[in-house]
């Protein structure tokens, strides 16, 4: 069945130029996962989940949310994604609220629900504070725009979440909170699909996970199935390679 799978890329490719980004990917996000993808700077994390959700169109492949393919019915398979983008463009000149208001309404949600939900997100992400002083979003500090980022994606109440590197930048306080909205989201059957170099945290809260490096998964499954035994950083360094270090190298910074 084709929507077994919350999210489902099939030989997703990218190239640029000659330079292959994404090689025939193929990855599976079963529902109530927390979905943790890692790999090396360059290793094709956020090409890979921008052609997943609509956002850069792949050479080959496909990408299906809930079995409904993200390129041959966009509009159908983005009410369903909620997504937070790698250097996401964020309105400056608006309120963390208006922005909410405005997106909401953009997604057609009657307006009364956007009010009620852009009151409880501000207040649950704690910007309610920043809300009432007025401060607008070329004003928030980068966490907060993370932050608000979060709650435009979580606003429409979606089935699906692609986040890239959610928790760059948020404090500790606000990233418990975070943890605490997407576990809520996961244990309602919702997938998280998270990108990630924090190895320490992929290991604390995801269940799946899968290893990019150049372009292609090296590895996937459960968290136990890719660790083997090891740490996650170690099966990762295992798996991704470590460069030799020379003892030459860069000599002159220690003179
Ligand atoms: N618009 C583009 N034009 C040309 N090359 C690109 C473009 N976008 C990405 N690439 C190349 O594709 C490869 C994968 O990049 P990508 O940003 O997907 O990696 P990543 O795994 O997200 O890296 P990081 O962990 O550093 O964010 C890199 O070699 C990058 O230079």
């Amino acid at each position: 069945m084709a929507d077994e799978h919350a999210l489902e890329l099939i030989d997703l490719r990218r190239e640029f130029a000659e330079k292959v980004a994404v090689d025939d990917m193929s990855l599976r996000v079963p529902y109530g996962s927390f979905y943790g993808v890692v790999g090396p700077n360059g290793a094709g994390k956020t090409t890979a989940l921008s052609m997943a959700v609509g956002l850069l169109r792949p050479t080959s492949g496909r990408a299906l949310v809930q079995g409904i393919d993200v390129w041959q019915d966009p509009i159908s398979a983005k009410q369903r994604l909620g997504v937070l983008p790698d250097g996401l463009a964020l309105p400056e000149r608006l309120t963390g609220g208006e922005l909410l208001t405005y997106w909401g309404r953009f997604r057609r949600l009657p307006r009364e629900v956007v009010a009620a939900r852009t009151e409880e997100l501000l207040r649950i992400l704690e910007l309610d504070e920043a809300e009432a002083l007025g401060t607008l979003v070329g004003e928030y500090s980068t966490g907060m725009r993370k932050k608000i980022g979060l709650a435009t994606a979580l606003l429409h109440a979606p089935k699906v979440l692609v986040l890239d590197e959610p928790y760059e930048a948020v404090d500790p306080v606000s990233a418990r909170v975070l943890t605490r909205i997407l576990r809520r989201f996961t244990e309602g059957g919702g997938a998280v699909v998270i990108s990630s170099h924090v190895m320490a945290m992929v290991e604390q809260l995801c269940d799946r996970v899968a290893i990019v490096a150049r372009g292609q998964v090296v590895a996937d499954g459960t968290l136990d199935e890719v660790r083997r035994g090891a740490s996650l950083e170690d099966r990762f360094v295992e798996l991704v390679g470590a460069p030799e270090a020379d003892e030459e190298e860069l000599a002159w910074i220690a003179t």
